[in-house]
């Protein structure tokens, strides 16, 4: 079997990466359990793992390849044995969260996502303050957020509801669907054009599955309603966590994808608002609690900014602690550790330090 990886997201900008290492060859990380991964190579599906080196070389857990992730193999196919992983190429964005017990190190969920699909049902799960958070993650991966509002069908006053969330989307396209009756699909494929790589992210239960399922065009992933039968045995699970369209897009989801908690954020690219009130106040250095001429606190006094929308604000910034560095400054770093800088990369920790 041989596969086009152009079909599986492959751009020139990872094509030249690969370039450098022309004993290698290029594949895309498919689907992960623990330290088993499955890779899509020009010659189809392999398993493989990571090298003693690479492993060696980690200093933290988004130092391993994550779903999403192109990395470099030491052969072509697994039939003497799984491929090694010899490299990750650099990501163009990163989806991590909190590693489970450990407070200041991330985990990837996945790796090169273009589009993020940020799914809130427009009936019980509808809640402003949660896509606030969820933007502020999409953001900061450095993939393009997309809200998607699911379960149009059960929602009465639409208007109302889409003009709350736009009011606090900022620079995202917002989609209505429902799975019922199939509104909102062609444009959620239209936004997932082909060649690009989507993950639906959002609470339990907002109906990611069925939308993924549809945009499949068959039950690939077991809906909550099916998972009740698990207990039974009827399905078994797949390790396949990326999904080609059949009109062309990609799709990851991952269980990591489900659990996810705020861990790193942009918050300026969330509350463009509140930034641009910051570079108002009187001192450089406003803490926008009681000093004189702060233009937040102003804004609270004039009702131009909910109270509500402050106080998520602070508390999302209260929750993100990673040395202060966003998603894109631990690529950054990871580029300089690639290159043996690690004075660089202490630097560049304690000089964001020092701005917090
Ligand atoms: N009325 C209505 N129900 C829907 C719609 N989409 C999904 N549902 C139902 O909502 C329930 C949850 O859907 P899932 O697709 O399993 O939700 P999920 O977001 O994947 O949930 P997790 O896997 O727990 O993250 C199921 O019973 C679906 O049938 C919709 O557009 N309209
Ligand atoms: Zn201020």
């Amino acid at each position: 079997m041989s596969l086009n990886l152009t079909d599986y997201g492959l751009t020139t900008h990872f094509q030249q990466a690969a370039e450098n290492f022309p004993d290698l060859f290029i594949a895309r990380i498919s689907g992960q359990q623990r330290q088993q991964y499955r890779v899509l190579t020009a010659h189809g599906e392999a398993a493989a793992e990571v090298s003693g080196k690479l492993v060696f070389q980690a200093t933290d857990p988004t130092d391993f390849p994550a779903v999403g992730d192109w990395v470099l193999l030491d052969r072509a196919d697994d039939q003497h044995g799984n491929a090694i992983i010899q490299q990750i190429l650099p990501r163009t964005s990163a989806l991590a969260r909190q590693a489970a017990g450990n407070e200041s190190k991330g985990q990837m969920i996945a790796a090169n996502i273009d589009q993020i699909f940020i799914c809130m049902s427009l009936n019980a799960d509808f809640n402003l303050r949660r896509l606030e958070r969820y933007l502020t993650i999409a953001w900061d991966s450095q993939a393009q957020p997309v809200v998607v509002l699911t379960k149009a069908d059960l929602c009465d006053d639409l208007a109302d509801k889409i003009a709350q969330v736009a009011a606090i989307s900022i620079g995202v396209d917002i989609i209505t669907c429902s799975s019922e009756n199939g509104q909102g699909f062609s444009e959620i494929q239209q936004a997932l054009s082909a060649g690009t790589t989507g993950a639906f992210i959002g609470s339990s239960g907002v109906g990611k599955s069925t939308l993924i399922n549809r945009l499949l065009g068959q039950d690939k992933l077991a809906t909550k309603a099916i998972r009740a039968d698990d207990a039974k045995g009827r399905h078994t699970t797949t390790h396949r966590e990326l999904f080609l369209l059949p009109d062309g897009g990609l799709v990851i989801d991952t269980p990591g994808m489900r659990e996810l908690q705020i861990y790193t954020g942009d918050l300026d690219r969330t509350f463009t608002d509140i930034a641009t009130l910051a570079t108002q106040c009187k001192f450089n250095d406003c803490q926008h609690q009681s000093e004189p001429g702060c233009a937040v606190q102003a804004a609270l006094a004039s009702g131009e900014l909910a109270p509500e929308r402050w106080a998520s604000y602070q508390k999302l910034q209260h929750e993100m602690a990673y040395d202060g560095l966003n998603s894109r400054q631990l690529e950054n770093e990871k580029l300089n550790r690639m290159f043996g800088s690690r004075g660089a990369v202490k630097d560049l920790r304690k000089r964001v330090k020092k701005r917090h």
